[in-house]
């Protein structure tokens, strides 16, 4: 699914008025029945509704649904905020709409003295500002939205909550944005959507679909998009009855240091369930019998050192290699890092102490061989990027990080964003807090190698990876529940992952 700007969605929201063609006033008239249609699906007749109607279109929504709402025996209040003495065309139709509905309570409010009071179970409709807010909320509207803010109602956001911008957020201080508890939004999530700091406002969101025009859906560009399963599923390479083990590649995983094998084993585990023809994990001495004992499948390859990497095999049997989980950032793995890089011609999966590793020798990163994979999570991907106080700030660092250096960058998270070296940007949906565990990013380290050994384009394994990892987890979730879920289970889902991803 595409994520669009507010300008886009304008453009969209114009292209359909023309080539469906549709009037811009049944446009509106078929959001707010979405509206609507939720609302009694999960508030049904009779409760107290307060909408609260902003002057552009936005407000032309919560005036339709007001109406509609009336009709089916709510108790309706209406609240028109008075911040202008112009309406949007379609909703000053809309106002017009509801003359001689004497079921509904109907007021105008040009001061917060009219604040009427909010009770618990009250439903709330902000419908004061949508895609078109332009600044920050001051004066009347502002007031209001801290009323809200501060009672106990429902509160149901129209399209987005009011205050919040579509997409950067970077300059909008939280005190004047409303904090719903259900964000419903028409046809496409907002980006603002997917970032951790504004999920106080927006609560749960859902996305109703108004029938935009596919034409313009599908030619209209955007650097973001949603995964979807049918979108990862259609990225599959098929597997052929001739297919032997050379066919799915030979990985090589640098991993693991003395108390730290464990990431080198659910990393392996991780790699083997997920495809790949071969894997050699490369190991410390001291990591030996305990790899061989709980990997059968993996070959071993021996450092040196007892403790840390410091050296790797021979790498022209190799056709992707990842580096990182549970190694150390010792001097002695720094140097081994450096040949490495020098050597290696084959994409990479570089992830945890071997990204803080070229975090502080940034000068490693013209090393970096073509296809290379990074997987930080926040605090990595500050050392390697560098820090920002918001997540839309950050987003974009990312996409120029992947652009400049032609890598892919996935920070990992709620909505892990993936950018690819051509500058889009890919959100997964999928996952859920009992990952943010011990060995998670192991795992996926181990899957994304997996795909890259099998031959899969780097973006491309880094995408289907991601979404395997997040459908694993959740499937794991469902018998475990979220606090018990470990990293082990989601390798031991990702049978069930596989099999769900390709019916
Ligand atoms: N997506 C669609 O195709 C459809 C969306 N609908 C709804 O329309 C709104 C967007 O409507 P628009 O009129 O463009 O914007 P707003 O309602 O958000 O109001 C903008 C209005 O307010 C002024 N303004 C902006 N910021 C501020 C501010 N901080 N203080 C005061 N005034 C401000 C601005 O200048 C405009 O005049 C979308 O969200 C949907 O809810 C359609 O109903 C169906 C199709
Ligand atoms: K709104």
């Amino acid at each position: 699914m595409k994520i669009f700007s507010a300008k886009q969605i304008a453009k969209i929201d114009a292209y359909t008025i023309e080539h469906e063609p549709i009037m811009s006033i049944d446009l509106m008239e078929r959001a707010a029945s979405k509206i609507f249609k939720w609302i009694v699906s999960h508030f049904p007749a009779p409760q107290n509704c307060k909408i609260f109607v902003g002057p552009g279109n936005n407000g032309g929504d919560g005036l339709a649904l007001a109406r509609m709402l009336a009709v089916k025996n709510y108790a309706v209040e209406v609240h028109v905020l008075r911040i202008t003495d112009k309406l949007s065309t379609d909703a000053a139709k809309n106002l017009e709409r509801l003359n001689g509905l004497n079921t509904l309570d109907l007021y105008e409010m040009s001061s917060i003295e009219s604040m009427p009071w909010l009770f618990k179970d009250d439903i709330v409709v902000d419908a004061i500002f949508g895609s078109g807010l332009s600044r920050p909320l001051e004066g009347l509207v502002l007031d209001v939205v801290k009323a809200m803010n501060a009672s106990e109602a429902n509160v149901i956001a129209i399209d987005i909550p009011s205050g919040l911008m579509t997409e950067d957020n970077s300059e909008n201080s939280g005190r004047g944005i409303v904090r719903a508890d259900y964000t419903l939004s028409f046809q496409f999530p907002k980006l603002a959507f997917l970032f951790p700091e504004n999920a106080q406002y927006i609560g749960e969101w859902e996305v109703l679909s108004i029938g935009l025009h596919p034409e313009i859906i599908s030619s209209e560009t955007t650097p973001y998009r949603m995964l979807s399963k049918e979108f990862v599923k259609s990225l599959l390479m098929p597997r052929k009855k001739f297919d032997h083990k050379g066919t799915y590649g030979h990985g090589l995983l640098i991993s693991g240091s003395y108390g730290k094998m464990g990431a080198a084993i659910l990393a392996s585990r991780a790699s083997l369930r997920s495809g790949i023809g071969l894997l050699t994990t490369h190991i410390p001495r001291l990591g030996y019998q305990i790899l061989q004992t709980a990997v059968p499948e993996a070959m071993v390859s021996i450092d040196r050192s007892d403790i840390i990497f410091t050296e790797y095999p021979d790498l022209s049997q190799f056709k992707a290699i990842a580096i990182g989980p549970g190694i150390d950032k010792k001097q002695n793995s720094f140097r081994a890092m450096i040949d490495l890089l020098k050597e290696v011609k084959v994409p990479m999966v570089i992830d945890a102490d071997a990204i803080n590793i070229i975090g502080e020798h940034p000068e490693l990163k013209k090393e970096l061989p073509l296809g290379s994979i990074f997987t930080p999570h926040v605090k990595e991907f500050e050392r390697l990027v560098g820090k920002s106080d918001d997540s839309y700030t950050r987003n974009c660092m990312q996409r120029e990080f992947a652009k400049n250096n032609e890598i892919s960058l996935v920070l990992k998270g709620a909505y892990t964003a993936i950018c690819c070296p051509e500058g889009s940007c890919y959100f997964n949906p999928k996952g859920n807090p009992g990952m943010a565990t011990a060995g998670s990013g192991d795992v996926l380290t181990g899957i994304i190698l997996s795909l890259l050994s099998q031959g899969y384009p780097s973006h491309v394994a880094a995408i289907i990876g991601v979404y395997l990892h997040g459908l694993a987890g959740d499937l794991a979730s469902v018998d475990f529940g979220v606090e018990a879920l470990t990293a082990s289970d989601i390798v031991d889902y990702l049978p069930k992952a596989w099999l769900y991803l390709k019916k």
